[in-house]
């Protein structure tokens, strides 16, 4: 199979969909790998160490789009990107389309089979391709929290551990999963007051047992959010319903029960965002205040630490990469119902339910696209 990996075109995106040892591994089964021109540089890999490991440069983004038989990214393909998807073609990256209706109609009208890396599952319950960006965002939140909350960015001007004789500041994370544990640790760590709120008690019994002197937990209700809301110095947005929309925890409403130049961080901005008031933002133009309260929202945090984020999520896809080359998607899918969790898109129909319910479209299951494919194929071709 020829991979494809062109550069990343999100802004301030620095990742990159392919390291050199994963175009190693696929060179290696015997597979052509096409990198685009620079696509790793700013991840910190030259063109020269994809070519020491057997990868071809390719100098432009549709160069790659028009060679490859699956394309291999980062993040949603924008839309230029989109422009040059094909039927048939294997799209692997984060796609995150509940809130992106635009972005779910040109996948839809390209004919490809787009596997979305954060909704491919494992054995415990777990999102393996999210979960390294997860750890990676989770421990960014309070440092970019902290930072927001600094005077000269509109906050309310406190340091997060305090000093002798002055009172840490308090950090409220809203869903203990893989963002809310890294952030909790991390705030901690600064020396902050941490609570952790999550709905499933088997969750808070891990939290407890693993970090109960560490930080706090409790069972997440509006009652329990407005008390800890009114003391908060940041409030950690991390909940997430695999492939839906991220429910609204946070009105506008409770804003208003907030300490003036509080700091709300929506790591959930990829699901659409956790608080009313959230709406994404970029790396160039990260905060923004509503009512007093300072937002940071950005959807691609990750892409502040491009080199460790890069090696991480690699390390996370590489194995399905090389599955979905060696097979082909149909039988790698087959093979393994975690990855036939990741198709969200194939030959024009939205396959996965969670995204068909957020958006009010009507959704096959993955299996039935599985079994359908040949006939879909067939019945745009007549
Ligand atoms: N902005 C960014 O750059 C990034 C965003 N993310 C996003 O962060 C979010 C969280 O991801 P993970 O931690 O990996 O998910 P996870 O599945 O590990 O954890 C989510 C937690 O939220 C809890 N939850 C669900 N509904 C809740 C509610 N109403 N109240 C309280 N808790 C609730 C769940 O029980 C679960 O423990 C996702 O939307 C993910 O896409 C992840 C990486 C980067
Ligand atoms: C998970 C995600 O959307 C990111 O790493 O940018
Ligand atoms: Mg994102």
């Amino acid at each position: 199979m020829k991979l494809g990996c062109p550069a990343e075109v999100k802004a301030q995106e620095y990742r990159v969909g392919l390291t050199p040892n994963a175009a190693r591994e696929a060179v290696a089964s015997g597979h052509t790998v096409l990198i685009q021109q620079g696509a790793g540089l700013g991840a910190g890999f030259e063109d020269a160490d994809y070519v020491a490991a057997g990868a071809r440069i390719v100098g432009s983004a549709p160069e790659v789009f028009a060679e490859a038989d699956m394309i291999v990214k980062v993040k949603e393909p924008q839309p230029a990107e989109r422009a040059m998807l094909r039927e048939g073609q294997i799209l692997f990256t984060y796609l995150h389309l509940a809130p992106d209706p635009e972005q779910t109609e040109d996948l839809l009208a390209s004919g490809a089979t787009c596997i979305a890396y954060e909704t491919v599952t494992d054995d415990r319950g777990g999102l393996p391709l999210l979960a390294p960006m997860s750890e990676v965002a989770g421990r960014l939140a309070p440092q970019m929290g902290a930072w927001t909350l600094q005077k000269a960015n509109g906050g309310r001007g406190v340091l997060l551990g305090g000093v002798p004789g002055v009172g840490p500041a308090r950090v409220v994370v809203i869903g203990g999963g893989t963002v809310g544990t890294h952030a909790a640790r991390v705030a901690a760590g600064m020396g902050a007051e941490v609570s952790v709120l999550d709905r499933s008690l088997p969750r808070l019994r891990y939290l407890d047992d693993v970090f109960g002197g560490t930080f706090r937990n409790r069972y997440s209700t509006e009652g329990a959010l407005t008390e800890l809301l009114a003391e908060a110095d940041m409030v950690i947005g991390a909940v997430l319903i695999p492939g839906a929309a991220a429910p609204k925890v946070v009105s506008r409403a409770m804003l208003g029960g907030m300490k003036h130049g509080a700091v709300l961080v929506d790591v959930a901005i990829d699901q659409g965002g956790c608080f009313e008031t959230s709406r994404a933002t970029t790396h160039d133009d990260p905060i923004y205040e509503v009512d007093g309260i300072q937002h940071y929202c950005v959807a691609n945090m990750p892409g502040a630490v491009p080199r460790t984020s890069t090696i991480a999520l690699g390390n996370a896809t590489l194995p399905f990469v090389i599955a979905l080359a060696n097979k082909g998607w149909r039988a790698a899918c087959a093979e393994d119902r975690h990855l036939l969790a990741g198709l969200n898109v194939h030959a024009g129909q939205l396959t996965n339910a969670a995204v068909g319910e957020a958006l009010g479209r009507e959704a096959i299951t993955p299996e039935a696209a599985l079994e359908g494919s040949d006939q879909a194929g067939l019945s745009r071709a007549v």
